[in-house]
């Protein structure tokens, strides 16, 4: 349905008012709007859309807190301790009233229908505010709302710059912000008291709660839900004669890369020809359609599927080994980019191909991969993208490498949140990587493959070990295979040997088996 809503988006003469959420709450409906208007550069229209929209925001919340008075009901009740009566008032009912109040702002944050919360979702009304008041002329108003939201960041080097130019027009009007920021201040000195000495947990819903307010052994905790900012700059790549094509600012966007001589001619040649078998026996759509579109076909293939084949004989195993290898560079050269000294785990590996169904090609309007990002649901009208199930939420990085150029159509192209403004443009080619965190800022699809087949080795990386990807850490691959072995690997205790080769393991000082014997070299190896 997504993906028809989208197709009828591009439509020509077709307008985003002519979509209606029967489901918006008043502020929501508002701050959609506003938000339309903001990126439209319609100040005027914005500043009034988003008033709206903080000032309902602001009086459901007083309606939700409103509701926290009364009886609590606490779920892990049953596993604790029988209070005493000082436990009894201050715990279980006071601090349990606090924390219902202060889990308010994440229900109005929360669009209707979504389970997820809109990140900072008071300051960031003050962010947009401010700026498209200074837009308007308003420098007085501007002033307030930039006052208003250094109340959430009072170090916020960028608004107290604006603070600066502002300060001679400042209005004195911040009172509500400032009533609802201290009230929140106070309610969560109580609960991190409660948290260090009763044993309460709380899970804090803002991203603004000063460091000092948080006991220092859950600071970290706190500090991994703050969004990552990533390293823009190239540094020394790992691999020589690999170069940086285009990089975010030539993007025109944020987290994105292109990198060409990942691999050469006859490594695409080689994987190239592994694709053959994803199209006989891999684990993609096999002889059904692409699920993205009836006109074309998609084929597949996971790195375990290719040993498989390798050990059936279907397939080289110099191509399945290739196939790990191309993924394991492309994972390095991704890790040393963007999150350098912060380990990326493969999360999923996939080899595909699209290829064009003959004679169905007339009068295509469709796309290959509808306009999506990789972790989340883009949700263009509300300019959101809820990160949430059945999206891969625990993804962090993508990436393409490309294996061909020998067909038509099938350009990755970049957009902006509302999926039909193009930002970028990236034509595959053998040897080219392109790369991009997976979150909302990287909305992209596929244009349509309108002849030819286009092959490519699909990847995500994940900093999360628990969602790393289960086939690579369960084999045991030859250390060979890599000119360094990857501990992750080493420390799988299951393993699949070569046929009739025999395996062993050497443990290391700690147990852990740091190295692979095999008697004889696999074959291609
Ligand atoms: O093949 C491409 O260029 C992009 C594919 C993609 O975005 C995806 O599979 O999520
Ligand atoms: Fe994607």
């Amino acid at each position: 349905m997504r993906e028809d809503i989208e197709k009828y988006r591009r439509m020509s003469g077709v307008k985003s008012d002519s979509f209606q959420d029967l489901e918006a709450t008043p502020h929501w409906e508002a701050y959609e709007t506003g938000v339309q208007h903001y990126d439209a550069d319609e100040y005027l229209q914005a500043v009034a859309r988003l008033e709206e929209s903080l000032s309902e925001a602001l009086s459901a919340l007083e309606e939700c807190r409103a509701l926290c008075e009364g009886p609590q009901e606490d779920e892990d009740e049953e596993e604790k301790m029988q209070p005493g009566l000082y436990e009894a008032i201050a715990g279980t009912h006071y601090i349990q009233v606090l924390k219902c109040r202060q889990q308010c702002v994440l229900e109005i944050a929360t669009k209707p229908g979504r389970i997820s919360a809109t990140e900072d979702f008071i300051p960031s009304h003050l962010d947009l505010l401010q700026f498209a008041y200074s837009q308007v002329g308003n420098q007085t108003l501007a002033a307030e709302c930039a006052a208003s939201y250094l109340l959430f960041y009072p170090t916020d080097e960028p608004m107290l710059e604006k603070m600066k130019q502002y300060r001679t027009e400042l209005g004195e009007d911040v009172a509500s912000i400032e009533h609802y920021v201290q009230r929140s201040l106070m309610e969560k000195k109580l609960i991190y008291y409660a948290v260090e000495h009763l044993g309460e947990t709380f899970n804090d819903p803002d991203l603004w709660t000063p460091d000092e307010l948080i006991p220092e052994n859950l600071r970290e905790k706190h500090s991994l839900l703050m969004p990552l900012c990533a390293c823009f700059s190239a540094g020394a790549l790992p691999f020589e004669g690999i170069a940086v094509t285009m990089d975010s600012q030539q993007m025109n966007g944020s987290q994105r890369v292109v990198f060409d001589r990942v691999l050469t001619e006859s490594e695409c040649k080689d994987l190239l020809r592994l694709t053959k078998a994803a199209g006989e026996a891999g684990d993609g759509y096999r002889a059904r359609r692409s699920p993205h579109t009836p006109h074309e076909r998609f084929e597949g293939l996971t790195v375990l599927k290719a040993v498989q084949l390798a050990q059936n004989g279907d397939v080289e195993w110099r191509d399945a080994k290739l196939l790990l290898q191309a993924s394991e560079k492309s994972r390095k050269i991704i890790e040393s980019y963007f999150t350098p000294g912060k380990k990326l785990h493969f999360s999923f590996t996939h080899l595909v191909c699209r290829r064009a169904v003959d004679g169905e090609q007339e009068g295509r309007m469709d796309l290959s991969h509808p306009v999506h990002a990789d972790n989340c649901l883009l949700d263009p009208e509300g300019q959101e993208c809820w990160k949430e199930p059945p999206a891969y939420v625990y993804r962090d990085y993508s990436a393409i490498l490309y294996l061909n150029d020998d067909f038509q159509g099938g350009g990755l192209f970049f957009t902006e949140m509302d999926t039909v403004t193009v930002t970028a443009e990236v034509h595959p080619k053998c040897g080219r990587l392109v790369a991009f965190s997976s979150g909302k800022e990287n909305p992209h699809g596929v244009w349509a493959v309108r002849r030819g087949r286009r092959c490519a080795i699909a990847l995500w990386y994940t900093h999360s070990a628990e969602h790393a990807e289960q086939v690579k850490e369960r084999v045991w691959w030859p250390c060979h295979w890599f000119s360094l072995c990857r501990p992750s690997l080493e420390a799988s205790s299951l393993f699949l040997p070569c046929p009739g080769h025999e395996w062993r393991a050497v443990p290391g000082k700690t147990g852990i088996p740091v190295t692979v014997r095999y008697s004889k070299p696999c074959p291609g190896g």
